[in-house]
């Protein structure tokens, strides 16, 4: 009879992961069905390259040196392929009756509280009617009855920020201030109630929305996060746990209002909209509580630090060219002529020199100019036929910088956008495209044309000399800000530069 050795049992087990592995290894290099895609050879096999950039924060600088490398498409990880073409952008995100969902490995833990959010929903049919029951709410028209409460806001981050570094002719730092002025212009929006975290005088502060940015992204690769013994980590949760229930009150309150105040109260205000969306295509279904505290918390993650980041990158590129900035300051100014006035949206969003350098700003330095992944269903992307079940994404950092569609790419040339064809708006998208584009695009414009017709109405804005090239990298935390998380000016009054 053979004797049963613990050790030769150990030596089989080894033996059978090891041939398990080799297996795997060879299937992925050589027989995968994305074998053929050129790509660096440690991506044929793990994935190690996605969760390495998003820990480095270095996500859209990544896939495009993976773009420029390799061409378009390109094998990134194991099952994951990015394109950088302007046929991709309809593959892979536009209306079809085949479309790319979004991949649930990613999104599922896009959530603050655990329940599905427009933003974070990978089914169809639940993303669609969320989504008709949030449009009203971020029409244009509706958006702009509460025009007066955003220029509020401006006006503050003037008076608090602005009017003292200008009397006193002093740099400030405007990094934390401008998201801050955002993020209290979302959150006045979203619960009738400012954080107003600008002024210090709010429960909540910015710092407990940045680490819902940090840990956000992070728990999608690493669903386990919450619980790692770590203080930092633990102080992260403790903040999100202080904003949700911040924002359960503050919806709670709202609704107790119209209970009591009858159905006149706040009519047409933002929640308000919310909170009476009916969807006819399911039976006049509305957005629960959870819904509404879920989607609010996400249309401040989404909406606050991207437009504080792209007004902030405007300043940058115009600041440091004389002739440029010229243009646009004669340009608003001879609109708004008055500094006792508020600018206004309707006439800030005709002023097409302002628009051009918004274009151009959101093409070089759009917060969100990643490739966000989708699930292929098996269909022709980009001219070539994609497997189901493949993860693919177009790189926006990328097609934002074709040189076939934007001549001297890297250069910052509002001019281009002043005739823009239309090939170069088929490839710019830093909105993204398609039914899962940014639904908060109208609010984005109203608060970035506020902010800065105001500001550059009354001051010229330069750039205080500590600030490089290098501070000024984005640092990808979900959304790509500057990387040295400061952004020094110098603000002089209007003509006195
Ligand atoms: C400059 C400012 C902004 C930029 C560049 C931007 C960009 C984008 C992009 C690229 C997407 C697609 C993301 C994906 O595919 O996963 C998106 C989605 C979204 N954005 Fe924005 N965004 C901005 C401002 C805002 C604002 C102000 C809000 C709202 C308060 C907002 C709310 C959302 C929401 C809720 C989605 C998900 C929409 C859906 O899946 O149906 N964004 N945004």
């Amino acid at each position: 009879m053979i004797e049963y050795q613990p050790q030769s049992l150990f030596t089989t087990l080894w033996a059978l992961l090891a041939t398990y592995l080799l297996g795997v290894f060879v299937y992925r290099v050589w027989f995968h069905p994305l074998a053929k895609y050129p790509g660096p050879f440690f991506a044929r096999f793990t994935d190690i390259y996605p969760m390495l950039a998003m820990f480095k924060m270095t996500r859209c600088y990544w896939q495009d040196e993976m773009i420029q490398k390799y061409g378009s498409p390109v094998r990134v990880s194991t099952n994951q392929l990015f394109f950088a073409d302007m046929k991709s952008w309809v593959d892979i995100y536009g209306q079809s009756s085949a479309p790319c969902l979004k991949e649930p490995g990613f999104y599922d833990q896009m959530t603050a509280t655990g329940a599905t959010s427009v933003f974070n929903a990978t089914s169809k049919v639940e993303h669609a009617r969320v989504r008709r029951l949030l449009s009203h709410a971020f029409s244009l028209s509706a958006l702009l009855k509460d025009e007066a409460l955003v220029q509020k806001k401006v006006d503050e981050l003037d008076r608090l920020v602005f009017a003292p570094a200008a009397r006193s002719g002093q740099s400030v730092d405007i990094f934390g201030k401008m998201m801050c002025n955002f993020l209290d212009i979302s959150s006045h929006f979203s619960y009738g109630e400012s954080f107003n975290t600008l002024s210090g005088r709010g429960e909540i502060s910015h710092a407990d929305m940045d680490c819902f940015f940090v840990v956000i992204p992070v728990q999608a690769f690493l669903p386990f996060l919450r619980y790692v013994p770590i203080p930092r980590i633990q102080e992260a949760y403790r903040s999100l746990g202080r904003l949700v229930r911040f924002v359960q009150k503050s919806v709670g309150n709202f609704q107790a209002e119209i209970e009591k105040q009858g159905d006149q109260y706040a009519k047409g205000t933002f929640l308000r909209n919310l909170i009476d969306a009916r969807d006819d295509e399911t039976g006049g279904s509305k957005l629960s509580f959870e819904d509404l505290v879920e989607n609010t918390i996400i249309f401040l993650l989404a909406g606050s630090d991207t437009t504080a980041i792209t007004s902030m990158y405007l300043m940058w590129e115009v600041g440091r060219r004389p002739e440029l900035k010229k243009k646009l300051v004669e340009e608003i100014r001879s609109a708004f002529p008055n500094p006792d006035q508020m600018p206004n949206y309707e006439q800030a969003s005709q002023l097409t020199y302002l628009n051009a350098c918004i274009e151009e700003t959101l093409r070089l330095w759009g917060p969100f100019n990643v490739g966000f992944p989708r699930v292929s269903p098996g269909k022709q992307i980009g001219g070539v036929f994609v497997p189901a079940g493949t993860v693919v994404a177009n790189v926006a950092y990328s097609t934002h910088r074709d040189p076939n569609y934007f001549p001297n790419p890297l250069e910052f040339v509002p001019e281009r956008w002043l005739n823009a064809s239309s090939d170069m708006k088929a490839m710019a998208k830093p909105f993204g495209h398609g039914p899962r584009n940014c639904i908060g695009k109208h609010l984005a414009e109203i608060g970035i044309h506020l902010t800065l017709t105001r500001l550059y109405q009354l001051y010229d804005i330069g750039i205080d000399p500590c600030m490089t090239e290098e501070m000024m990298r984005q640092k990808d935390r979900g959304a790509a800000g500057p990387w040295a998380g400061k952004f020094v000016i110098i603000p002089k009054p209007a003509g006195k530069a």
